[in-house]
């Protein structure tokens, strides 16, 4: 059976970082006797500048037909400031593939417990999921943009909620069992529909797993205070997204952070969590380990080829372990020669 690949490398150093991607699945896919179609689309500001459009039809009926969809990243300062953004592209891609879980997985790799800036004792006991809601909230609410006053609508609906939580209480049973919902239902009208939602879905249907609720500036302090407590963290879109990017410093490096964004379906979209780091952008600096987890992510949810992401996630293991690593985490590799290295040790 050959597997397609929609596959998006977008700006910044999404193209790097989706190169290195691409060599590893093709080692992998060598060693695991799988096959593999990549086809190409333009999308984010590469497709602005081409195509006039960060989502072109093509890219998104492509996307649509296949049965992952792999992406870079987007954005950059040469969009910023435009009728277009690519950024939107991005969200009208999620949005398009109904991929309303966003799962991103934190834990400290042996070997990078000293770039903690938390002294973390007990490094192996940091291991949580963020279950991120994708597809509502601010990002997709009305909007007006004036000079002098804007406006960003927040909206949920209880079926939004309800669905992205029963992923997270599905993944806390094959986890360690427990499930902290994150919000701001002290203020927000959403984040008391939100702690409702959750409440009765637990109520009905997962009360053997262990539940809480965090206020979102709680949980800002406790994830660098106790990030050993948590194992699944489920928030809306904006909070998610923040306390994501928060989450990858325990690890090391925001480089280092692989997410899988999910629906109904099999197919998945897989990107790291990082953006187009204009700041580093074709230096060979990018780490690519959140794009080869991100590939190990598809080949595990979408491709069913688990066997294979294990491959790849052990091979990431053992050349952390080994000192190899670009300079955001201390290494003096190359994207590529640190690639080279996680190839090296796929089985
Ligand atoms: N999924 C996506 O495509 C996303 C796109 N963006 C876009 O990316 C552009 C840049 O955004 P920023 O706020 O600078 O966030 P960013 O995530 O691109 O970069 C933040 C910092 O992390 C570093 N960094 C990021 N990825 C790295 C990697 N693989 N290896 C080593 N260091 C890495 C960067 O050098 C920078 O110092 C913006 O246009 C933004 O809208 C931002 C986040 C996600
Ligand atoms: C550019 C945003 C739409 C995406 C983002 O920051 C993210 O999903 O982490
Ligand atoms: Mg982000």
């Amino acid at each position: 059976m050959t597997r397609k690949i929609a596959f998006l490398p977008g700006d910044g150093v999404g193209p790097e970082v989706s190169a290195a991607a691409r060599r590893v699945l093709d080692a992998v896919a060598e060693t695991h006797s799988l096959s593999l179609k990549y086809n190409e689309y333009l999308f984010g500001g590469a497709a602005i500048d081409t195509a006039g459009d960060p989502l072109p039809s093509e890219t998104k009926t492509g996307c649509l037909e296949a049965d992952a969809v792999f992406l870079g990243a987007v954005g950059g300062p040469k969009w910023d400031g435009g009728a277009l953004r690519p950024e939107k592209g991005l969200l009208d891609l999620r949005k398009a593939l109904g991929v309303y879980a966003n799962l991103r997985p934190t834990s400290i790799a042996a070997g990078m417990e000293h770039l903690s800036p938390l002294k973390i004792e007990r490094a192996k006991d940091v291991d949580f999921l963020i279950v991120r809601e994708l597809t509502g909230g601010m990002y997709f609410g009305d909007r007006t943009e004036g000079n002098d006053t804007a406006r960003d609508e927040c909206l949920y609906t209880r079926e939004e909620v309800s669905r992205v939580a029963r992923i997270a209480f599905e993944a806390a049973r094959k986890r360690k069992g427990k499930v902290a919902s994150v919000d701001k239902a002290n203020v927000l009208a959403t984040s008391r529909l939100w702690r409702n939602a959750v409440n009765d879905l637990h109520q009905a249907e997962f009360q053997d797993v262990e539940f809480s609720h965090v206020l979102v500036d709680a949980m800002a302090m406790k994830l660098i205070q106790a990030p050993a407590d948590f194992d699944v963290i489920l928030t809306e879109n904006l909070f998610g997204d923040i306390l994501s990017d928060e989450a990858s410093v325990l690890s090391g490096s925001i480089g280092l952070a692989p997410s899988a964004s999910l629906g109904d379906g099999a197919r998945g979209l897989f990107e790291p969590i990082h953006g187009s780091a204009p700041d580093i952008a074709g230096h060979g600096k990018a780490n690519p380990v959140g794009a080869i987890l991100s590939a190990a992510m598809m080949l595990r949810y979408s491709l069913d080829a688990g066997e294979a992401a294990d491959a790849i996630e052990n091979a990431v293991a053992g050349a952390l372990e080994q000192g190899r690593g670009t300079s955001d985490i201390g290494g003096e590799d190359t994207t590529a020669s640190f690639t080279e290295a996680i190839m090296a040790l796929i089985e």
